[in-house]
């Protein structure tokens, strides 16, 4: 039975989804409920025997947590209770030697981790090795899940009056539609849609080609040249597909507006406990304030309006650095302000230098590009450079696909200094001559080691190798990240000059401690009840629900919909403006729960998330990190359950069980077995998706810790795990 047999669990309902925000629009009945298509008869007596045969199976093999969990189920908001599932006895790692666990397959979950990113073709690609990487019952694409998935979505169409797909290319394009749930079904559902698929106009739907058929492959119109153009929206000349025409809607320029912060958690001054280690020649001393930072004025000014009183230990040991003219490795935890370790410094560097107000020019030649591997990730970055950059010359810029290119365009010729920037549209943007290189002094990827890999790689060398962009000798290099396998940081030796200096806050690849993590083991057909308990249980608190697949995640939403939660969606299918309005009815609490694929997996800082669920764990276990990370920030707490299922997730146990570990957490007795079990002496495929590096890779430095008060020891620091084989 393949994985997603699922699909036609919930076939029945599936006509029946509207995203909340549309829910309220177009509701008219009595209960509010009138687009609910009843499901037919037929599916219905097909597949409830089907459904509670798996219900049953599932309960059966998670028996262990069943019954805590039942007794637990009705205390809203009681998640401690949560912590209850699965809890067992701490586990120390014991025999689990480093070498044990190396030999991992790279090369594939390499790729599959990254199934939702956007704006790089390249990465897009690599999904086709992923079939070949899963096991047949996991695989999205074996004969029997497909034909679920097509029952269902044959339910989708006839629900809206479209016809019903009668063979493979009907069924991609009501695949490409799933991809619009929340946009193209509008027509349809306001009464005036056709039928016609043209009319769906999902961002990759109808501009990149929609699915592949595997999970999450996008497969491109054009030849060799629709690689990252057409990820960013098909808007380059030489490119196929409509133009994209959405414009984000410019941010609020009041002052409260451009400072409005949350505020900084319980745990933020345990910050000062955590070892940060450095290593490479000559590194400044960290400073302890920001007064000794000697910033200007305004800049000062800007910290403080930004709520900012005390510095966390990446931006004490980061902006001397950075402020010495050194290129930096960084890696934090998550939701440690990164952000502002590399913002501050570069714009103490510019005001310093008495940087020229930039003008209206048709080429304009920036001093900074910071580039991040998401849209809504660069423009985070962009808002907290334009924050910090109030009342000074320097002016940001935003630029990243899914948009406008002459938007873009437009917002660069009317001065830049700072770029903050995706790598499709950047290089887009470079390639049409609006942006020289030739004055870059500050080169910044976030998420450093996610802009180095398979996926973006190519593109970032393309960048550095780019006319006119000064040799890394001439600018300043600056990579930070939560993550940082050691096979990534080797890559990124040639962007980075020799005496490169290596930032180490507390284990690196560690997950935050300030999210208490809960793994549960629930078979996939068990999942969705397991949902639905859980939420009903948080309430109204924010809750961030992570799928492996883009379908899945439209699947998932319309399930919550359905069960009357107020649910909506982010993920590579949608629109821009769908994705934008996602994130901001989840940010304003109209919709507590967002359900996404790991394009929201890194950097998106939202207020208030207590809650991430892993109704799928990710390929890998610094997505899982990274995941985890976006609950528990600047010293908050937060909360974190996974569904772990024995049938696909086993190769994830022992490196789980050594971030656990790591975070001093629980690690549940089951998982330890698993992960006993799952160890095969000399089989490679035991560890896919292992563990992360422990440290700078060149390892010939000497060494710098300094352990505040209670941090992790420094023989855990230079612990040389089994990071080999991270993915
Ligand atoms: N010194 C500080 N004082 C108070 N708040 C801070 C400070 N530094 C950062 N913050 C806030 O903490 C939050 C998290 O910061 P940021 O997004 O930079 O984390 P990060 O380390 O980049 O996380 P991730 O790894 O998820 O990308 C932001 O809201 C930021 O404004």
């Amino acid at each position: 039975m393949g994985d997603e047999d699922w699909e036609a669990e919930i076939n029945p309902h599936m006509s029946s989804y509207v995203p909340i925000f549309e829910k309220d629009r177009y509701s008219s009945g009595e209960n509010g409920d009138n687009f609910n298509m009843a499901p037919t008869s037929s599916s219905e007596t097909d597949d409830r025997p089907r459904r509670d045969h798996f219900m049953k199976s599932g309960f059966a093999s998670g028996r262990n947590f069943g019954n805590r969990d039942a007794g637990e189920s009705n205390k809203r908001g009681n998640t401690s209770a949560m912590g209850g599932f699965g809890a067992g006895r701490s586990f120390g790692y014991r025999g689990f030697s480093n070498s044990k666990f190396e030999d991992g397959d790279s090369s594939g979950f390499w790729r599959e981790s990254s199934n939702d990113c956007e704006d790089n073709q390249t990465r897009n690609r690599g999904f086709s090795k992923r079939g070949g990487y899963r096991d047949g019952s996991n695989s999205d694409a074996s004969g029997p899940t497909r034909r679920g998935g097509r029952g269902s979505f044959r339910g989708c169409h006839g629900g809206f009056g479209q016809g019903s797909p009668s063979n493979e290319l009907d069924q991609d394009k009501c695949m490409q539609r799933t991809g619009g749930l929340f946009g193209s079904r509008r027509p349809a559902l306001s009464g005036t849609g056709n039928g016609d698929t043209s009319q769906s106009r999902s961002g990759s739907g109808s501009g990149r080609g929609g699915y592949k058929g595997l999970n999450e492959e996008v497969v491109t119109g054009s030849g060799k040249n629709s690689g990252k153009s057409e990820a960013e929206g098909g808007e380059s000349g030489d490119t196929q597909g409509p133009k994209v025409t959405y414009i984000p809607p410019p941010p609020p320029e009041d002052e409260d507006s451009i400072f409005a912060h949350y505020q900084t958690g319980i745990n933020f001054d345990k910050y000062d406990t955590i070892l940060v280690e450095v290593s490479g020649h000559d590194a400044p001393p960290a400073i302890l304030t920001f007064e000794e930072a000697n910033l200007c004025q305004t800049l000062s000014n800007n910290i403080a309006k930004a709520g900012y009183t005390k510095l966390t230990p990446v931006q004490k040991y980061s902006i001397p650095i950075i402020l010495a003219g050194r290129d930096l490795m960084a890696c934090a935890q998550t939701g440690s302000g990164k952000t502002a370790a590399f913002l501050l410094p570069i714009l103490a560097h510019m005001m310093r230098d008495g940087v020229t107000a930039s003008r209206f020019k048709e080429l304009q030649e920036p001093e900074c590009i910071i580039v991040a591997p998401t849209r809504e990730l660069v423009n985070q970055i962009y808002l907290e450079a334009r924050k910090f950059s109030f009342g000074t010359c320097v002016r940001a810029v935003v630029i990243y696909g899914g948009t406008q290119l002459g938007h873009s365009i437009r917002q660069i010729v009317q001065g830049c200094n700072i770029l903050c920037a995706t790598p499709g549209r950047l290089m887009d943007i470079i390639g049409k001559e609006k942006i020289g290189l030739k004055q870059i002094k500050y080169l910044v990827l976030d998420e450093a080691d996610r802009m180095l890999d398979m996926g973006f790689g190519p593109e970032m060398k393309k960048l550095i190798s780019c006319p006119g962009m000064p040799s890394k000798e001439q600018r300043q290099t600056l990579m930070f990240s939560a993550t940082f396998p050691e096979e990534i940081q080797r890559l990124a030796a040639e962007f980075l000059k020799s005496n490169y200096l290596f930032v180490a806050v507390g284990q690196v690849g560690g997950a935050c401690r300030d999210v208490q993590q809960t793994v549960l083991q629930v078979g996939q057909f068990s999942k969705r009840e397991k949902l639905v308990e859980i939420l009903r249980n948080i309430g109204d608190e924010r809750t961030m629900v992570f799928v492996e697949t883009k379908k899945k995640a439209d699947f998932i939403a319309t399930f919550l919909c359905q069960e009357k939660i107020s649910t909506t969606s982010i993920h590579g299918d949608r629109e821009q403006r769908e994705r934008e309005q996602a994130l901001g009815d989840f940010r304003s609490g109209k919709c507590p729960v967002l359900v996404a694929t790991s394009v929201a997996a890194r950097g998106l800082d939202i207020e208030n998330v207590q809650h991430v669920i892993n109704f799928d764990l990710p390929s890998t276990i610094d997505e899982y990190v990274h995941r985890i990370g976006r609950t528990g920030r600047c010293g908050n707490t937060g909360r974190a359950i996974s569904f772990f299922d024995p049938e696909s997730d086993n190769h994830l146990a022992q490196p789980l069980i050594k971030v656990l570990t790591d975070a001093q957490q629980d690690v549940p007795a089951w998982l330890e077995e698993i992960a006993f079990s799952a160890y095969i002496p000399g089989f490679s495929g035991s560890t896919r998706g292992s563990v992360f590096a422990s440290v700078d890779t060149r390892k010939n430095y000497q060494g710098k810790s300094t352990l505040n008060t209670a941090g992790f020891s420094s023989s855990q620091m230079s612990n040389p795990v089994d990071d080999e084989s991270w993915d």
